[in-house]
């Protein structure tokens, strides 16, 4: 399966979450194959997905030991928490434009442990585009929050001067592809190399 042709060496870069991608419409989207043991990892495993039944996300998260999900679609803050109260840890995604309005995140303050802010396209993730990070300073909540979308190995320098008290992590995605769901490894080390020196 594509998503695993080069996962032993992902596995052994220094980073602490791993995305697998359970909608059916990506072109990352994992496949059919759910089998428990196909997602092992010795890292933090984050479910991603788009408006999926909240029955069915616990369903297959506990059938393939993922401790994480991450919500992309319109997940309303009901659902979110009936996710965290059974355990999971919810990363909410959210979609910024220079209109996005920062006050709508206080109705999910507490019903999410993350949020993770990527660029305001027609589909839902993984568009490979950038939103403006200057708008990042209207973000005054609590939550700490991902930053994603477009992120390339052009940025870390700029990555490193993000100033934000709640910037948690960053969400690495088609900047380091040679194809949809086959990451360059040398690209990512590079990257990593970068980010922290
Ligand atoms: O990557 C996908 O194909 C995808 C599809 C639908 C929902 C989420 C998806 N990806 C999850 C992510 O968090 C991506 O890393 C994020 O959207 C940024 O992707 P990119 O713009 O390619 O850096």
């Amino acid at each position: 399966m594509k998503f695993n042709q080069n996962r032993e060496e992902v596995e052994k870069l220094p980073v602490d979450f791993l995305g697998f991608i359970f909608y059916p419409k990506s072109k990352r989207f994992v496949g059919e194959n759910t089998e428990p043991g196909l997602f092992n990892s010795a890292k933090t495993k984050v479910a991603v997905f788009v408006d999926e039944n909240a029955f069915e996300i616990l369903g297959l998260t506990k059938n393939l030991g993922f401790e994480f999900v991450q919500l992309h679609g319109k997940e309303n803050p009901k659902t979110c928490l009936l996710l965290k109260d059974q355990g999971l840890k919810v990363i909410k995604a959210f979609n910024l434009s220079e209109k996005f309005q920062f006050e709508k995140l206080r109705e999910y303050e507490t019903t999410v442990d993350y949020f993770l802010f990527d660029t305001k396209t027609e589909l839902p993730g993984g568009s490979g585009k950038k939103f403006n990070w200057e708008i990042l300073e209207k973000y005054q909540g609590t939550v700490p929050f991902f930053l994603s979308g477009g992120i390339g190995p052009e940025d870390a320098e700029a990555i490193k001067k993000l100033q934000h008290p709640r910037l948690f992590g960053i969400d690495l995605n088609s900047g380091f592809e040679d194809e949809p769901g086959v990451k360059n490894v040398g690209k990512l080390k590079e990257f990593i190399t970068r980010i922290t020196m």
